[in-house]
């Protein structure tokens, strides 16, 4: 379903301006514009009572800021955050959201992430960040799961990007790991590489893990295959492939937004 511009109040409130097509002056909506249209659309689905899965990343955060902000605004009431991230718990503190875990509710009545590709099957990556562990035992708790992207997100193929499909593992050997994980994929011309810091050290996850990035040049075939495959691994935690996991994708772009239900 496509959305105009014109129809979507939630998305003017997300950039204080006037749809591009009624401004005097074409506006030039900046990726970051876009991920803002998208969460704040995504918030709509939100309602008083709820336990919500607090995504984490840079579309994510506009999404727990206006969460927030109902809630200040008293729009919003009795809502319980489980966050998926160190980085998202800190925030969703600062902004007053009450938390909770999966321990205290194993069932989640919406979460709300972003995402590094989203497939034409609303298949995922997600990892790019680093978070992929919890945002999976988070988001595959939820009764509605709503990915929030803007249009870069889109591929034709998981991995079509060209950028990395993240997979966490356990330090201990990690070289052994990613060894294993390339050779699983060797077809594709998989590159498997550590994932390093901005200091250059080994990027460590929430739960002290390190993450190999896998990089193919062409399609990784059956994703569910794949998948198994990956966590056949001894030595693997997760990977970043969300499959089947998502609802619903709102995806923010040039013309407006569209929303993809499964
Ligand atoms: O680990 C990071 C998460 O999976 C993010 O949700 C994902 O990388 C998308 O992040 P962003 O919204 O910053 O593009």
């Amino acid at each position: 379903m496509a959305v105009a511009w014109s129809e979507k109040a939630s998305s003017m409130e997300a950039l204080s301006m006037s749809p591009p097509h009624m401004s005097s002056s074409p506006a030039i909506l900046s990726q970051d514009d876009l991920k803002k249209i998208a969460a704040y659309k995504a918030v709509e689905f939100v309602e008083s009572g709820m336990v919500l899965g607090l995504g984490t990343g840079s579309t994510s955060k506009h999404a727990v800021d206006r969460i927030g902000e109902l809630l200040r605004q008293g729009k919003l009431n009795n809502i319980v955050g489980i966050p998926t991230s160190i980085e998202t718990r800190e925030r969703a503190i600062s902004l007053g959201i009450p938390l909770s875990d999966l321990d205290n509710h194993p069932t989640l009545d919406l979460a709300i992430d972003g995402a590094d590709e989203v497939d034409p099957y609303l298949n995922l990556i997600k990892g790019r960040g680093g978070s992929l562990l919890r945002e999976k035992m988070v988001e595959g708790a939820c009764k509605k799961f709503v990915v929030i992207v803007d249009e870069s997100k889109l591929v034709k193929y998981l991995g079509g990007s060209g950028l990395a499909l993240p997979v966490e593992v356990v330090p201990f050997c990690w070289k052994f790991t990613a060894n294993k994980l390339q050779n699983l994929f060797q077809d594709s011309g998989c590159v498997a590489k550590l994932r390093n810091d901005r200091k250059g050290q080994p990027f460590v996850t929430d739960n002290g893990n390190y993450i190999v990035d896998l990089y193919v040049k062409k399609d990784i075939g059956d994703l569910q295959v794949a998948s198994d495959a990956i966590l056949r691994i001894t030595g693997v935690i997760e990977h970043g492939m969300f499959l089947d996991m998502a609802t619903t994708v709102i995806i923010a772009g040039e013309l407006g937004i569209t929303i993809k239900n499964k």
